[in-house]
C-alpha cells in the first residue's frame, strides 16, 4: 500500500487558504504551488500528492477514493450529497447560502420558479417550507436569473452582499452558513488512519 496521501484541492478561491492552512500546520509546500497551471503536484518529501479540481468536483474524486482526502466547501456537500466522511471545519471561505430575488415581489401564485447552482439543497429547502417550485439549474452568475425574468427567486452563495446589492437584489432568506471542509475517503480512512490522523490533528491545531 502506498504511504502517499493524494488529496483534492479546489481550484480558485479556496485554494490560497487551503495552501495557507497546510504551510501553517508545518507542511513544506514548494513555491510551484502558488502559481502553477499543474493539475497533478507531486511533494515528495511530505509524501503528498496534491490533485487540483473544480470545487465542486472535489468530493466526486474523494468519494471514488482517488484522493484519500479532498476540501470542500459545505455547499457541495450539501448539494451533491457524497460517500464521504468530513473529519474537519476549516474554518475558511465564509459565506452563505441564501434566497434572493427582486425587491418587493412574491413567488409566483402558479408556478414559483427557483434559479440556483444548488438545486437539491434547494429543492428540499423549499419543500421543507411546504413549496413546490420549479427548480432551473444554472452554473453561474446566478443574479441574472430574476433581472432577466428568468426566476421568481435565487439560491446562492452570499459573503459580503456586493453581487447582490449590486445587481438591485435583496437577500430574502438566510439558509446555512458555509466554511471549507476536510473530507475522507471511507476506505482511505482505515487504511492511511496513521497518516490522517496526523493531518487532522495538525489542521485542527491550526484553526482552533
Ligand atoms: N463569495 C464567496 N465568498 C467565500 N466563499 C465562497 C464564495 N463563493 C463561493 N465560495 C465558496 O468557494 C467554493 C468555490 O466557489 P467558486 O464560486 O469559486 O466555485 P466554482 O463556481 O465551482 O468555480 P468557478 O467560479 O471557477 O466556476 C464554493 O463551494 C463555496 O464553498
Ligand atoms: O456576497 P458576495 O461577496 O458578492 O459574494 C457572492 C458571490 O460569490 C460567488 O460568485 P463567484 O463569482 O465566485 O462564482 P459564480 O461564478 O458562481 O458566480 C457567488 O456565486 C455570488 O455570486
Amino acid at each position: 500500500m502506498s504511504n502517499i496521501l493524494t488529496i483534492a484541492m479546489p481550484k480558485g478561491r479556496i485554494f490560497e487558504e487551503a495552501v495557507g492552512l497546510l504551510r501553517k500546520a508545518g507542511y513544506r509546500l514548494p513555491p510551484e504551488f502558488d502559481d502553477s497551471r499543474k493539475l497533478i503536484i507531486e511533494v515528495a518529501e511530505e509524501g503528498l500528492r496534491f490533485i487540483l479540481a473544480k470545487p465542486m468536483d472535489v468530493a466526486t474524486y474523494v468519494e471514488h477514493g482517488v484522493a484519500d482526502v479532498g476540501i470542500a466547501g459545505k455547499d457541495v456537500l450539501l448539494e451533491e450529497e457524497r460517500d464521504v466522511y468530513e473529519l474537519l471545519d476549516l474554518k475558511i471561505s465564509y459565506c452563505y447560502l441564501a434566497v434572493a430575488g427582486l425587491p418587493d415581489t412574491n413567488m409566483n401564485d402558479v408556478a414559483p420558479r427557483v434559479a440556483t447552482k444548488y438545486p437539491n439543497v434547494a429543492e428540499a429547502y423549499f419543500r421543507e417550507q411546504g413549496e413546490q417550485v420549479e427548480i432551473i439549474k444554472l452554473n453561474g452568475s446566478i443574479e441574472l436569473a430574476p433581472l432577466i425574468g428568468l426566476s421568481d427567486r435565487i439560491v446562492d452563495i452570499v459573503s459580503t452582499g456586493r453581487t447582490l446589492k449590486e445587481n438591485g437584489l435583496v437577500e430574502y432568506e438566510r439558509m446555512v452558513d458555509v466554511t471549507s471542509r476536510l473530507i475522507v475517503n471511507p476506505v482511505s480512512y482505515r487504511i492511511k488512519d496513521t497518516r490522517i490522523d496526523e493531518l487532522v490533528t495538525r489542521l485542527h491545531e491550526v484553526v482552533s
